[in-house]
């Protein structure tokens, strides 16, 4: 059904609220203040739908070329009070907690910040993106979100014909001013021709991926040319990453946060780091405690974060690959710090918390929902919260970081 909506306000998944009829209306592709024609359906309680009018424009859109993953389009300016209302009204509505969030800090670059990205494959050849809640792919020419060294790699592989992978991954290095390819499906000997030709092309390292129902990069992996990993620099911590496990893909922005982290946290005996990845913000509280345990699942994190702790004389710091479910045998610690996936604290790690009650918890968070969620939890448990900033890692996109300092 076809409405006509005034988008009063924007919430949390990057949606515009409105209301018709007496009924709340939510709907991607508009800003706030915009009047737009949408084409909705019936939920149990609200209507839900798309943008497929604009009829009276926010004077501030963005109007220059997005690809389909940019969902905020609005000059940078203003997309920043915006975000900061979203973590403002997820701790108010969901976490139940009044506290002033500290200033948003902006991203260093508002475009061309990252420095990963996934594509999937035309079949018309060039990279695409997969519109969302479809399997529909939208072919784009360019890619003004990406970081400088990832804009002659976008070239080359829009440039290749690719069919036989399902997805391409490109990860960067802005300290290093290259590139790795990551190839998604298929067989690895469909690759290897090309990917030697990528790195005579100047592309530091290929490798290629078994499509997992497990997720990107959960199931078999190879290197099939040049490196496998490159180093970042992270707020003045030069760190290892690669195309096949998580790392911050805006260094900049995440430096910054890692540095203010370092910042509040204060000094100690022991830390705990659970979901640390490679360890960067471990590496930043090197000098804080006397010892950190950072405790990591995926292998090649841990591989790495070993190696850059080896490099950086960092010895007090001990990578254990284990779950963070089972944190409670490093204690005690008097901060645990904390960095999980959209999804926020399992149950366990909640509870652990809460029983054990170490002095502090950094909290890093990249969806404000489950934070918000978490640290009600937290406050109604006997904490405090003390600090909460977001950070701007993804402009253009209603994705925020939030670092946050909880005290008991
Ligand atoms: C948002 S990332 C943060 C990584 C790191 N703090 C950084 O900034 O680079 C979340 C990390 O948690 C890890 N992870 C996910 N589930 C986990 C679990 N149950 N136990 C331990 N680590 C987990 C992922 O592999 C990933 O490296």
């Amino acid at each position: 059904m076809r409405v006509r909506l005034r988008i009063e306000k924007w919430v949390g998944g990057g949606q515009g609220l409105a209301r018709t009829e007496g009924k709340v209306a939510l709907v991607r592709g508009g800003l706030p203040g915009e009047l737009v024609e949408a084409e909705v359906v019936e939920r149990k309680n609200h209507l839900e739908g798309q943008v497929v009018r604009l009829l009276e424009p926010h004077p501030q859109r963005y109007t220059a070329y997005l690809p389909p993953s940019a969902d905020l389009p609005l000059e940078y300016p203003q997309q920043l009070p915006l975000k900061q209302g979203l973590v403002q009204e997820a701790l108010e509505r969901i976490g139940k907690l009044e506290f002033a969030l500290a200033p948003i800090q902006a991203s260093p670059e508002a475009l061309h910040y990252r420095t990963a990205a996934q594509y999937a494959l035309h079949p018309l050849g060039g990279l695409a993106y997969r519109q969302p809640r479809s399997e529909e792919l939208v072919r784009i020419p360019e890619d003004p979100l990406i970081a400088p060294p990832l804009l002659e790699t976008f070239r080359l592989l829009s440039s290749w014909p690719l069919a036989n992978a399902l997805e391409v991954v490109v990860r960067g290095s802005l300290y290093e001013n290259r590139t790795q390819v990551g190839f998604v499906g298929g067989e690895p000997r469909f690759f290897q021709r090309t990917a030697q030709a990528l790195v005579q092309e100047g592309v530091a390292g290929v490798v290629w991926a078994e499509a997992s129902p497990k997720g990107r990069f959960r199931g078999r992996m190879r290197a099939l040319a040049g490196e496998t990993r490159l180093l970042e620099d992270f707020g003045g911590v030069l760190s290892s990453v690669s195309v096949g496990s998580f790392a911050q893909v805006n260094p900049k922005a995440a430096g910054l946060l890692f540095q203010e982290a370092a910042q509040i946290v204060g000094v100690g005996e022991r830390a705990l780091e659970l979901y640390a990845g490679s360890g960067v913000l471990s590496l930043h509280l090197a000098s804080r405690f006397h010892q950190i345990f950072a405790i990591e699942i995926n292998r090649e994190a841990v591989g790495r974060g070993e190696t850059d702790a080896a490099r950086l004389g960092a010895q007090n710091i001990v990578f254990k690959r284990e779950d963070a479910r089972i944190f409670a045998r490093f204690l005690p610690a008097e901060l645990v710090m904390v960095d999980p996936p959209r999804a926020g604290l399992s149950e366990e790690v909640l509870q652990g918390l809460l029983e054990h009650r170490p002095q502090g918890i950094l909290y890093i968070a990249c969806d404000p929902a489950t934070w918000a969620r978490d640290l009600g939890k937290l406050v109604r448990g006997g904490y405090t919260l003390v600090f909460a900033r977001p950070y701007d890692f993804y402009p253009f996109t209603h994705h925020v970081e939030v670092l946050s300092l909880l005290r008991r």
